[in-house]
């Protein structure tokens, strides 16, 4: 399971929780905009916006899950398994491998509205990256400063939906994700009257009270609601260490602590890292579930105009400040 989201306060930041039972050696990665970005039916990028984000680097290809580029545009593939169906290759179409599409997207687009135009000519296809790292079964949140589209292809087509929420985490299909947010019309931070009935009296024993009914398991339909209730009410000073503390604890309302989650006997999915890129500064920060101090790497502090890729190892090691 994974979530992802965007907020909003003086500057815009887009992340995600990335929940699985194993590590593919990710890290923070680099891409300058003079790498040559090659793609298996479609024409190489020699030139493209730069990137920042994690990936998973094999054979000198940045196999992102989650990024941002110089302009802010967003992007983070999730798991969506059982409806993700990619097609074979279609004349006339820009055929893109799913390993490919967040440097396709990102690599050329400023805006939403011009990832919308790439969308628009794009067929998802059936390649491999490799026998050892076949397709996955994804959907996409892209975002900029201003809105969200989720992308999912499925065996009907490419589907583009609008997202007014900002959050996207995983089955079933983000229409339904959407709809069942009318279930929960009635949860509100505060308390309401008694509008039970009039013939008892009901006291409010607890603060908390209008949240009753939100959900709180890991379900991906339940953590969609909680992240969507708990960000769009979020409070927060707009200070950059105030809006990144806060995005962290907005995805900490949907984190996982191994052995919640068993997903085959004896292994637990849990909340690898958590990202959190300040769109507009190009500031990566993350945290581990091992080291719960923020770390951040600033694609400003690299040469934009590179040709290589840089990595920088995730600090997994917990970080105390001994204060005796
Ligand atoms: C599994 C990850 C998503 C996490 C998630 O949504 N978990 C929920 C699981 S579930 O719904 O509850 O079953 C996804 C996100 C990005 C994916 C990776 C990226 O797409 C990059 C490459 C792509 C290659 O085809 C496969 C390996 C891979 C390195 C992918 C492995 C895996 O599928 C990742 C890491």
């Amino acid at each position: 399971m994974c979530t992802s989201l965007t907020y909003s306060t003086k500057d815009h930041y887009f992340g995600r929780n990335l929940d699985l039972e194993l590590s593919y050696g990710e890290a923070v990665t680099f891409t300058p905009r003079n790498f040559p970005f090659e793609f298996r039916k479609a024409a190489s990028l020699p030139n493209h916006y730069a990137l920042i984000g994690m990936a998973a680097v094999v054979d000198n290809y940045p196999l992102y899950f989650d990024a941002t580029n110089e302009k802010g545009l967003s992007m983070a593939g999730l798991n969506f398994p059982e409806n993700a169906y990619f097609f074979p290759e279609v004349d006339g179409k820009d055929n893109i491998s799913p390993f490919e599409f967040i440097p396709w997207i990102l690599g050329q687009c400023e805006t939403v509205i011009e990832a919308k135009k790439l969308l628009s000519k794009i067929n998802l296809v059936n390649v491999n990256f490799s026998e050892q790292l076949p397709l996955s079964p994804l959907h996409w949140m892209i975002a900029d400063q201003s809105q969200s589209i989720v992308v999912e292809s499925v065996k009907e087509g490419l589907k583009v939906y609008d997202n007014p929420v900002g959050v996207l985490t995983n089955n079933p299909p983000f229409d339904y994700q959407l709809f069942n947010l009318n279930n929960y019309r009635h949860i509100s931070p505060t308390v309401s009257d008694n509008n039970f009935s009039q013939q008892v009296e009901l006291t409010v024993y607890s603060r908390g009270m209008g949240g009753l009914g939100l959900p709180g398991d890991l379900s991906s339909a339940s953590r969609f609601v909680k992240a969507a209730f708990t960000k769009l009410n979020s409070v927060s000073g707009d200070s950059e260490f105030e809006s990144i503390g806060q995005f962290f604890h907005l995805l900490k309302s949907v984190e996982q602590q191994r052995g919640a989650c068993e997903v085959e006997e004896g292994k637990f999915e849990f909340t690898i890292y958590s990202s959190c890129c300040n769109m507009d500064k190009g500031i990566y920060y993350y945290t581990t579930y091992e080291n719960s101090q923020i770390s951040a790497v600033n694609m400003h502090h690299e040469d934009l105009d590179g040709l290589e890729l840089t990595t920088y190892l995730l600090v997994n090691s917990q970080q105390v400040n001994s204060i005796n």
